[in-house]
């Protein structure tokens, strides 16, 4: 952080308190839209983040509402309805005569209440980036009977899915007596090309039990205008987006033509992604589940790589670009030799690389597992093969299969050693660990998701993505989400904790571990995770809740 920003960031700030639309009653000043170029003079905070991706902020086309206080304080605040449509009408908000909820003592969130970003503070640090809590609000910008809802799922499968669609349903009906839900089919391209599907809690009753999504899914296929023409024609208010990265920057895309169309339409996006590469939030939902399941897995490599001579098990896991998956299975089996994820390149022949260490750890075990993310190692087979440089309909990159090329390469290796025998066994569960239902934790989590997302869009807020942030739910701008994906940072404890139970090589070259060492940033370092990592929301909400 530049030194005048750093001391600046300490200038009182004057006094603002957040506005909380939706309580009218709210003596708070509005807060004020700033856009990216008045963000540098609005906050010093603010400020580094416009410098570091303004270009981002520019195309958002979109007012960012940062709202400073007192040390160092900056909610990052979501859109309102109110900040474009004047002259809203409010009104009680259902919940207070709901007789399941009238025994809570404080059932609507406090209009001063944010989620802090960063719960591991000095005493003189600044309080930083917060978000707006979420959960319901005394007044509401719908009427029951005006709810138009529809939901929308895409991207790849998660755990968990169905029980998301369930409980938004549930919750509308239950809690705000909506009864107006429509499902949109096969994702994006479902609002112009496919049915729509009314949704009842009679309809949905059971699918939390089952894998996939009711709504089907699809990437590709996403046109702001034809989208939102959709909406507007079929009078929808309400736009539920459930989805990874990809999903969210169009759910973006579809808040902003919203907006400049003027609609009074609140768009609500749910984090989803088996790889849990969205930022900011805790984790994804269906996350625990798939770890869980992957478990099965290498379980099953274990026995097998156990009962041979030199027995090796390769199990190749999800992880696009982001190895949390492997690296939590990984962790939880303590059965696993190597894990192999995007974040932290290897190599295979020669002095500290794979095929070494494996002709050690057999020689002392026997046996051993490898867990390889099917996003690792892509650069060392693009040497090997013809790189396909192919891309889905969503314009992600297609992979190539890591875990049959290093089976072969593994193969190959142990071939060229007459004297030593090797017997493999490679297990690819990918799409088993996704396609199931949601285990109990992550079924709790869905419906924290959907209730959260509920309370905002019936409280009028908009362009936000719902999420717990320190174990709170938020929202979440959409800008915050899609700015960058959240990935393993090998210099943190959790890597390091990894890298301890396995005791794999950490692949770094011997110029690596030199130059490492000169700028202090030594292996010993990368074991005990000192440096601490780049990624602030990763490692500090992560190392946060190691202790
Ligand atoms: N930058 C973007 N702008 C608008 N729409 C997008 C963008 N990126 C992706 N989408 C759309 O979002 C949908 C889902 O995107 P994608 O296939 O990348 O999956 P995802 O949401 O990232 O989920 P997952 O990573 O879990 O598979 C697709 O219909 C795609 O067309
Ligand atoms: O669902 P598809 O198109 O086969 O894509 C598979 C990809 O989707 C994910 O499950 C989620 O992005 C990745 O882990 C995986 O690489
Ligand atoms: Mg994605």
């Amino acid at each position: 952080m530049d030194s005048s920003i750093a001391s600046s960031a300490y200038v009182s700030a004057p006094k603002f308190r957040c506005f909380d639309p939706s309580n009218s009653s709210s003596p708070m000043s509005r807060t004020r839209n700033f856009s990216a170029s008045s963000l540098a003079s609005a906050n010093p905070t603010g400020a580094m983040r416009a410098s570091r991706s303004s270009t981002d902020f520019a195309t958002e086309k979109d007012q960012l509402k940062i709202v400073p206080g007192v040390a160092g304080y900056v909610l990052e605040d979501v859109p309102h309805l109110t900040d474009y449509i004047s002259d809203l009408s409010t009104y009680p908000n259902p919940l207070q005569d709901n007789p399941s909820y009238s025994v809570v003592k404080q059932y609507f969130v406090n209009v001063d209440d944010t989620v802090a970003q960063k719960i591991v503070v000095h005493k003189s640090s600044p309080r930083g980036t917060h978000f707006r809590r979420a959960g319901p609000r005394q007044k509401v910008y719908f009427e029951t009977d005006d709810v138009h809802a529809c939901i929308v799922t895409c991207g790849g499968l998660c755990p968990g899915l169905n029980t998301v669609i369930r409980e938004i349903i549930c919750g509308l009906n239950h809690m705000y007596g909506v009864k107006q839900v429509l499902g949109i089919e096969g994702g994006y391209r479902g609002f112009y090309a496919r049915n729509t599907i009314p949704l009842t809690p009679k309809v949905v009753n059971d699918i939390h039990k089952r894998g996939g999504t009711i709504l089907g899914t699809s990437r590709g296929g996403h046109d702001t205008s034809k989208i939102v023409d959709s909406i507007q024609d079929r009078g929808i208010n309400q736009v539920y987006i459930i989805g990874g990265d990809g999903t969210q920057r169009g759910a973006a895309a579809i808040y902003e033509e919203i907006k400049r169309r003027g609609l009074k339409v609140a768009v609500a996006g749910i984090p989803k992604t088996i790889d849990n590469d969205i930022p900011v939030i805790d984790k994804s939902f269906g996350f625990d589940t798939a770890v869980e399941e992957a478990q099965r897995a290498i379980n099953a490599a274990h026995v097998e790589a156990e009962s041979v001579e030199n027995g090796v098990g390769v199990v190749k896991l999800m992880g696009r670009y982001s190895g949390f998956i492997a690296m939590y299975a990984t962790l939880a089996s303590r059965d696993v030799d190597c894990c192999l994820i995007p974040e932290s390149p290897f190599y295979l022949e020669g002095e500290g690389g794979l095929f070494e260490f494996m002709e050690r750890r057999l020689k002392e075990n026997g046996h051993m597992v490898i867990v390889i993310a099917e996003g690792a190692g892509q650069e060392l087979l693009s040497e090997s093969m013809r790189s396909m440089d192919k891309q889905d309909a969503s314009g992600n990159k297609l992979l190539q299969d890591v875990g049959l090329w290093i089976s072969q390469k593994i193969r190959d290796h142990f071939a060229s050693k007459q004297r030593m025998v090797m017997n493999l066994k490679y297990i690819d569960p990918t799409y088993m660990i996704r396609a199931i239902p949601s285990n109990a934790s992550d079924n709790v989590y869905c419906t924290l998701l959907a209730h959260s997302a509920i309370h905002g869009a019936m409280a009028g807020y908009t362009g936000f993505t719902v999420g717990p942030v320190n174990g709170r739910h938020a929202y979440i701008p959409f800008y915050r989400v899609i700015e960058t994906q959240n990935k393993v940072v090998i210099t943190d404890r959790m890597w390091a904790r990894l890298l301890s139970s396995t005791n794999q090589p950490s692949f770094l070259s011997a110029q690596e571990i030199k130059e490492g060492k000169r700028s202090g940033d030594s292996t010993a370092t990368l074991l005990d995770g000192d440096n601490g990592g780049d990624s602030e929301v990763y490692t500090e909400a992560q190392a946060e809740k190691e202790g």
